[in-house]
């Protein structure tokens, strides 16, 4: 008799841990360590709101839970990892979950090449990276060296002193490289493609906004209508690139993007869609990328000599060329070290619409899980002293003894890393190239620079450079 109630109590006291085990608690699908949401709606979307943004709510996350955590977004559960053994048991997933990158749809519409997944996905994707391919970047740099030259050429006819916002010409620049050799030709002057930045800039802080504020205005609403209204302008001026392309573009050879773009899918709200991500998603990190490395340059006097020297050494009078271009090693390493210390795109994301396992965790189906590229990318483990900038911590020696994907600023997974990736190091080489040769960058004193981390990270504020003559 005693034998049995032992039997029973310990049976009954591992089921109970069994149940504990596997639920640990009702808000929890996953044994992944993390957050409870704070409440049932909103998930963990104030504690997101409270760290400033998705990129420092993850560090701290991180930092308290390790190299996988979860949290809620409302009430989905997210998970997010940030080592390089997780990032590897990722690498061949291709689908992005929708629901995290919901919030842009307003501006890139659900057409776009962001949401598509599957079979339909991979063969936009593999006909679109033809125009990216090595022999197709290489008929690239006479457009981009005559797009640099000119930014020069203006800057020249600034009166010494002047206060000039480095934004406003990085951005102006990348949209102009993109336009010119992705998308035939730019049609719009300098006050257009300003005004494209203004009604591009205000509509993307709408949607960052609303990624920790679920409180969505009305279309009645001043800020709903005003939204609605940059909305339209973009497709307007999106919309006037389409046809002029159609009217004008060539077939043979001179094929481009955008029209790689138009022949792969007959329909119009697709092409528009294709389109306007390409243009966004090409001008809008680079020229944050471009931002960061002129003030990181401007603020480490002894890393721009050095990098003027290699430019001197390597090119003489010379435009970047594909001969030349990648014998521009340190260049490339400031480039690197950018990306690192800004963390211009903090992270990427998958699902699976199977259970699966992950770090040794059942991942239950449709889950999304974030590659926390940015927190990786700081991590005091990879990158001791993570805040300083030190373009050294990329020569072949220190590379060597890094592992794989630690350093993965434009994704890792899937076939469906950044496909504009060589196409920005190229770009950004060619405008340091044809700028630090004529000029030296000077911050305007009293600034506080500030990073906002967002899907892409920018400096809160303008950065206002003086400019002189380099003898
Ligand atoms: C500093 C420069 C850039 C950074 C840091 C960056 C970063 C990224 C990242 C992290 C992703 C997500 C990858 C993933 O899901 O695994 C991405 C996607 C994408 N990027 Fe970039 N990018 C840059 C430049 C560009 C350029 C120059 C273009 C176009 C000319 C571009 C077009 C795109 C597009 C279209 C996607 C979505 C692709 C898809 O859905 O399959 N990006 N980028």
């Amino acid at each position: 008799m005693l034998d049995f109630a032992i039997f029973a109590v310990t049976f009954l006291v591992a089921l109970v841990a069994a149940i504990i085990y596997l639920y640990p608690s009702s808000s929890k699908r996953t044994t992944v360590p993390g957050l409870d949401p704070t409440t049932k709606e909103d998930g963990n979307l104030s504690d997101i709101e409270r760290a400033g943004s998705l990129h420092e709510f993850l560090l701290d996350l991180h930092k308290q839970f390790g190299d996988i955590t979860s949290f809620w977004m409302g009430r989905e559960l997210v998970i997010s990892i940030a080592s390089p053994e997780l990032f590897k048991q990722q690498q061949t997933i291709f689908d992005r979950p929708p629901s995290l990158f919901k919030l842009f749809e307003p501006l890139i519409t659900s057409r776009s090449i962001q949401y598509a997944n599957g079979s339909e996905g991979r063969s936009r994707r593999q006909d679109y990276d033809k125009s990216f391919s090595h022999d197709e970047l290489n008929t690239f740099y006479d457009d981009m060296n005559k797009v640099a030259n000119d930014l020069t050429k203006t800057l020249e006819s600034k009166v010494k002193d002047e206060h000039l916002s480095l934004n406003q010409y990085m951005f102006a620049f990348a949209f102009k490289s993109v336009m010119t050799s992705l998308m035939g030709k730019v049609l719009m002057d300098e006050k257009e493609i300003l005004d494209f930045k203004s009604n591009y800039d205000h509509a993307w802080s709408e949607m960052e906004q609303r990624l920790v504020d679920p409180n969505i205005p009305d279309d009645d609403s001043q800020r709903g209508k005003a939204f609605n209204r940059v909305l339209k302008n973009l497709k307007e001026s999106v919309n006037k690139i389409i046809r002029y392309r159609k009217k004008h573009g060539s077939k043979s050879e001179d094929y481009l993007l955008i029209d790689r773009i138009k022949d792969h899918t007959g329909n119009d709200d697709t092409v528009y869609a294709d389109i306007l991500t390409y243009i966004v998603g090409g001008f809008h990190t680079t020229g944050n990328l471009l931002t960061w490395a002129f003030y990181f340059l401007a603020s480490h006097k002894e890393i721009e000599k050095k990098l003027v020297k290699e430019i001197k050494q390597v090119l003489g009078d010379d435009d970047v060329d594909q001969g030349n271009y990648t014998k521009l090693k340190y260049t490339r390493q400031v480039l690197d070290e950018t990306l690192r210390c800004a963390v211009v795109a903090p992270w990427a994301a998958r699902f699976q619409d199977f259970d699966s396992e992950l770090g040794g965790h059942k991942i239950p189906k449709n889950t999304p899980v974030i590659h926390a590229l940015g927190v990786m990318l700081q991590d005091e483990k990879y990158w001791p002293l993570p805040n300083k900038f030190d373009p050294d911590r990329f020569n072949e020696e220190n590379i060597k003894n890094r592992p794989n994907l630690v350093f993965s600023p434009f994704g890792f997974a899937g076939k469906r890393v950044c496909p504009g990736n060589k196409f920005a190091y190229m770009e950004a080489t060619i405008c340091l190239v044809s700028l630090l040769r004529k000029f030296e960058f000077m911050l305007v004193d009293g600034q506080v620079v500030q990073p906002k981390y967002g899907l892409v990270s920018h400096p809160e504020d303008d950065i206002w450079v003086t400019l002189s003559k380099r003898k």
